[in-house]
């Protein structure tokens, strides 16, 4: 199988190079293009996959095409290269908001079309993504789609009109952790501690009470319970965080992201 990359930004470039390190597909059957040469050379050097002249080129000689760019560009990257394409040729794309109602308006008839919801941890192989099947997609191009994005993390399928939701959670959420973090560390240098040891000491926390949440069959909620001494300092914290508004701005941050994924889909 050949696969394509139009776009060879980061979540492009990750979900390209996790597919070639998983042996999904021979970096020798990669083509890439992006706006500029030097993006897909730069990525083409880190993967071995070749550089393609242009996005026609890489329409016409891939059987899956990995759309990487940016939502605004994806319909008129459709219009570019819709005469290229061969006709059996699966498109993926990974465009926040844009919908395969569209994608599909802007592709010959009958083009098999996956709209996918990533994340950036998919760089380090811990990704998790949202997929959804257009009107002409098959059962196998679910499972190709499963398998590629599947190399680079965990792989939900969900109904399109779900992947807002996933935006919000998911494909924003790494944000919201790393402020989170940033947050926790910065207040510890206040109470005393170092820069070093601070940031790394709430980057293990993350790390640990996400891996406790994956592993444990206690639900967040029992888990919190067992941090939580009647009395004790968690409880003030919580007691804090909760007075503060912690739980409403996630709501609120959540809510923000997944309509901006629905106000892209009807600018679109
Ligand atoms: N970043 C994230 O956390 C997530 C992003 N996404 C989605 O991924 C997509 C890409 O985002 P991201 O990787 O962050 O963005 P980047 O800016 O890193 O990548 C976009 C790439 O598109 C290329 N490009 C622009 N115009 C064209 C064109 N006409 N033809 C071919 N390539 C073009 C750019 O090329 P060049 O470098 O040469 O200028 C750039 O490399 C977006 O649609 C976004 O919604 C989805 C989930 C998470
Ligand atoms: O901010 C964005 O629009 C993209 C989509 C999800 C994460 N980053």
């Amino acid at each position: 199988m050949k696969i394509g990359l139009i776009g060879c930004g980061r979540m492009g470039g990750a979900l390209i190079e996790g597919a070639i390190t998983a042996g999904l597909v021979a970096s020798s059957d990669v083509l890439l293009s992006s706006r500029s040469k030097e993006s897909a050379q730069t990525l083409a050097d880190k993967c071995g996959a070749v550089v393609a002249e242009n996005n026609s080129q890489v329409a016409r000689e891939s059987d899956l095409v990995l759309l990487g760019c940016k939502p605004y560009q994806i319909i008129d990257i459709l219009n570019e290269i819709s005469a290229e394409l061969p006709g059996d040729t699966c498109l993926v794309s990974v465009a926040a908001g844009i919908t395969l109602q569209s994608m599909e308006g802007a592709s010959p008839e009958g083009t098999r079309i996956i709209r996918a919801m990533p994340n950036t941890p998919s760089l380090i192989g811990m990704g998790a993504t949202g997929i959804s099947k257009g009107s002409h997609a098959t059962d196998a191009d679910i499972a190709i789609a499963q398998k590629l994005l599947g190399s680079v993390g965990i792989v939900l399928e969900t109904r399109e009109d779900q992947l807002d939701a996933v935006t919000g959670v998911s494909g924003s959420g790494p944000a919201y952790v790393y402020t989170f973090i940033e947050e926790l560390a910065a207040q510890g240098v206040k109470e005393g501690l170092d820069a070093d040891d601070a940031l790394q000491l709430a980057t293990q926390t993350v790390i640990g009470a996400a891996r406790m949440v994956e592993q444990s069959p206690m639900s967040p909620a029992e888990l919190r319970n067992q941090v939580t001494s009647p009395g004790g300092t968690t409880l003030a914290g919580l007691k804090a965080l909760t007075d503060s508004g912690f739980e409403k701005s996630v709501a609120t941050g959540v809510a923000a992201a997944a309509a901006r994924s629905r106000e892209i889909a009807a600018e679109s």
